[in-house]
């Protein structure tokens, strides 16, 4: 890192995150140890039913320590389903949640965590951070409430790269997209300092690097590393400080409109990153000098440059928005405005409804 005799260290808070990282290749093997140190015996795994198998293959490595399986993790926490998985952690006698696969298998644990107490131990398998954080989400009637409890943050976390290469193609870039997402908001944020700038440049970086490579070769181990590396920096991030506009309105298109997670955050942050642009100078030099800064491009055309060239979608047409629905997309972004680098609310409708419409037509930030 360059420094120069201008630059000054401001004024922060840090909080330490008290969770434990187990890093690399094939580190699932130290699973029982990991639980061990937990002090736990009896643990619940948790899985989407996609990942039935994976979540089949932690039972068999933990044996007698497997207390059962609740395989039926799904999008967003349904809270029928938090309170079936409570159940049996409670029927079963369960001391610890596993929790392999995505974020939706994350969440799950961390709804289990927010009434039981349950340590989770996390074995991620995406790349959207859920387990570097306390911020938890559940879906009642419709309605996605989301928090942040010290309570639901992983005891353990377990990154083991081999478990990410059945990771399809188009899901990796779009995850690695929602990770950076993380880290680019959280070089802007409010409250941010100086351990969190460094993590969230460096995990740009990896993302960055690893997505060409992964898209090159779905298996290659080196590229999947360093993406899972980098979604540790980010989902850090995401973990320490707050967020602003683009989370804001990803939330608004997933919960309102039923858009999938990831993509979304893909196709909103180059244009949400285009609307902050000219507040938050410092945050787009160091965007832009994460993703290498090639052609002279903004940091918002890198972004749309990035998801575009690694094949995933970049405009809300493509994945499932109508244009009929922007108007009160915008409505919903600005009703309730929170911070943000660039202050928006009812007043900035207008330029809210352009960004949305640049997102729908996916029109490449200048
Ligand atoms: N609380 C927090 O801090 C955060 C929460 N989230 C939440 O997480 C959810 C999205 O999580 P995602 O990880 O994007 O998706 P996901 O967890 O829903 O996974 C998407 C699909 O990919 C499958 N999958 C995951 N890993 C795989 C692998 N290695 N091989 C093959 N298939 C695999 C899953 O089983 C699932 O079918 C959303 O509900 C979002 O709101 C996301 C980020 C942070
Ligand atoms: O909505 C949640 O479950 C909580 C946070 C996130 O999903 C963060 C994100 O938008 O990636």
């Amino acid at each position: 890192m360059q420094h120069n005799k201008e630059h000054k260290v401001r004024d922060f808070i840090y909080n330490g995150q008290p969770s434990r990282v187990v890093f690399g290749a094939g580190s699932l093997a130290h699973l029982e140890r990991e639980i061990d140190l937990l002090g736990a015996r009896r643990a619940l795994i948790l899985s989407t039913p996609e990942q039935s198998q994976q979540a089949q293959m932690v039972a068999d490595r933990l044996a007698s320590r497997a207390a059962g399986i609740f395989p039926r993790a799904v999008m967003h926490v349904p809270i029928e389903t938090a309170r079936e998985a409570r159940e049996l952690a409670q029927k079963l006698g369960a001391d610890c949640a596993v929790a392999i696969g995505g974020g939706s298998t994350t969440g799950l644990g961390k709804a289990i965590a927010m009434e039981s107490g349950l340590p989770i131990l996390a074995i991620p398998t995406t790349y959207a951070g859920s387990e570097m954080t306390p911020i938890y989400g559940i879906t009642e009637a419709g309605l996605k409430k989301t928090g942040r409890d010290s309570r639901v943050l992983p005891r353990t976390v377990i990154y083991d790269p081999e478990l990410t290469l059945t990771l399809p193609v188009g899901m990796s870039v779009t995850s690695g997209m929602n990770a950076i997402a993380h880290a680019a908001e959280g070089l802007y944020a409010q409250d941010s300092n100086p351990v969190m700038d460094l993590m969230a440049e460096e995990g740009i970086r990896a993302i960055a690097q690893a997505l060409p490579a992964i898209r090159r070769q779905s298996d290659d181990l080196e590229g999947r590393t360093n993406a899972l590396y980098g979604a540790w920096l980010c989902g850090s991030v995401l973990g320490n400080v707050g967020m602003a506009l683009h989370h804001k309105l990803c939330h608004t298109l997933g919960g309102s409109f039923n858009l999938p997670h990831a993509e979304v955050h893909t196709v909103i942050l180059p244009q949400a990153i285009a609307f902050n642009a000219d507040a938050a100078p410092q945050a787009m030099a160091r965007i832009g000098r994460a993703l290498g800064g090639q052609g002279g491009a903004s940091a918002a055309a890198g972004l749309f440059d990035l998801a575009c060239d690694n094949g995933a979608p970049v405009s809300l047409r493509d994945i499932g928005m109508k244009e009929s629905e922007l108007d009160r997309a915008a409505d919903i972004a600005v009703s309730n405005p929170y911070w943000n680098p660039r202050p928006f609310g009812v007043a900035q409708r207008g330029e809210i409804r352009q960004l949305l419409q640049n997102a729908f037509e996916g029109i490449r930030p200048a």
